[in-house]
């Protein structure tokens, strides 16, 4: 046994989460190690269940009846409420319903207009620069639609481009390719500072890591649940409205759910109260309520908890893949500092995308992001180190 595989097994000995795996369907091939859960979570062992049942006798033997009786009418906010403590928000502030893509659009036109509303000449969106697409291209539509231009910004060189002209700023707080952790607190300050509204996108820290909307003032917050989050293929999204700014958020969809009387059916709009006026359309409650039961994997964890195995399982990536691979033959993309990393470890190599293939044909399941990125997540609630030391041998052997 080599000191690397005695350590893992110690680690694993020591780990208060190991237990938490039991709650996952983590089946497949033989000695599967599972680490592109930062693109599609394990499925939780209680979901299919539930599915089941909200269908057979929900939807089946209920029918209508269950909109009222069931709570699906309500499950967009009860569920956000759900996901509030996950990401430092009181309850109240947080509806699930569409895809991050639409929720993005929401929330940085709200931001806008928020911005247009207090005084003129506020024209200008920045966007991280290394944003994942959609929020791009959605921003670029806001733009158009708000009589703004866009400016794409290194999320670093934020602070020095803010200024009175600027609307609001979308940002990831980690970086779905190098897994870089962006510092949510300051560049949220700074937007402030300027006068303009902050726009942050949780898909990759939600779920792996501590978020603080509340602490640190974040204006509006968007993200996906199928990640950290475990609510499974197309489950739906959120958005995050702070509490003092829901009476003046201004959404640009909507949408009959988010009427204050939804059954008057009105010709003339009136929106909602509080979190509720996010909503759109009606929600798709099959997906909705499969995400309800995966967030029971929560029940009795604290995202504390999840940041400190999160850090550990990376740390320990990086040291056995310093072991195992020849110098020189990846270069690691994600941060050493433990402030600056997210839950993920991305490494480059001319040959990423034959690597990955090969990788998965063995059982070590990451992913590929083009051009030459061979990209592990570590969700931590069912990840372990001996795991993570697999991945790390197999990666070294394929790299040959
Ligand atoms: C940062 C980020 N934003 C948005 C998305 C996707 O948005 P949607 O849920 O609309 O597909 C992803 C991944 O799919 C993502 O990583
Ligand atoms: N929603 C998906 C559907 C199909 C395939 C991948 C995704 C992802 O989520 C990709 C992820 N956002 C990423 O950071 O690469």
């Amino acid at each position: 046994m080599s000191e690397l595989t005695r350590k893992a097994e110690k680690l694993d000995a020591g780990d208060e989460l190991a237990a938490k795996r039991a709650e996952f369907v983590l089946d497949g091939p033989e000695g599967a190690v599972y680490l592109d859960g930062n693109s599609l979570g394990a499925l939780p062992v209680a979901v299919p269940g539930r599915v089941a049942d909200v269908v057979g006798r929900q939807w089946g033997e209920m029918r209508i009846r269950s909109w009222t009786e069931s709570g699906w009418w309500t499950a967009p906010e009860r569920i956000g409420d759900r996901i509030a403590p996950l990401v430092g928000a009181a309850a109240g502030q947080i509806v699930v319903g569409d895809s991050t893509s639409v929720n993005v659009f929401k929330a940085l036109v709200g931001a806008v207009r928020l911005a247009q509303e207090t005084g003129p000449g506020r024209d200008e969106i920045l966007v991280d620069a290394t944003t994942f697409p959609t929020d791009g291209y959605i921003a670029g539509s806001a733009a158009r639609m708000t009589g703004c231009t866009l400016r794409p910004v290194e999320p670093s060189e934020v602070p020095g481009a803010l200024g009175e002209r600027t609307a609001a700023v979308l940002l990831n707080h980690v970086d779905y390719r190098t897994g870089r952790l962006h510092d949510l607190p300051s560049l949220t300050a700074a937007a402030h500072a300027a006068g303009a509204y902050a726009v942050w996108d949780l898909c990759h820290s939600a779920g792996a890591l501590p978020v603080g909307l509340d602490a640190h003032g974040v204006d509006l917050a968007v993200g996906c649940t199928y990640k950290y989050l475990n609510g499974g293929p197309g489950s739906p999204a959120y958005l995050y409205v702070r509490a003092d700014l829901q009476d003046r958020f201004d959404s640009p969809l909507p949408g009959w759910n988010s009427h204050a009387e939804p059954f008057g059916m009105r010709s003339d709009y009136a929106p909602a109260e509080g979190a509720v006026r996010g909503r759109v359309g009606t929600p798709d409650i099959l997906s909705m309520l499969a995400l309800e039961a995966a967030l029971e994997v929560w029940d009795g964890v604290t995202v504390e908890a999840v940041r400190a195995k999160s850090l550990a399982l990376t740390d320990f990536f990086l040291e056995c893949v310093g072991e195992y691979v020849p110098e020189g033959r990846v270069e690691c993309l994600t941060p050493l500092p433990h402030t600056e990393r997210g839950s993920q470890v991305a490494l480059r190599c001319p040959d990423a995308g034959p690597v990955m293939r090969r990788l998965i044909d063995r059982g070590v399941v990451g992913d590929f992001r083009h051009p030459d990125v061979l990209r592990f997540g570590f969700t931590p609630l069912y990840v372990g180190f001996a795991d993570v030391e697999r991945a790390a041998r197999a990666l070294a052997e394929e790299l040959g």
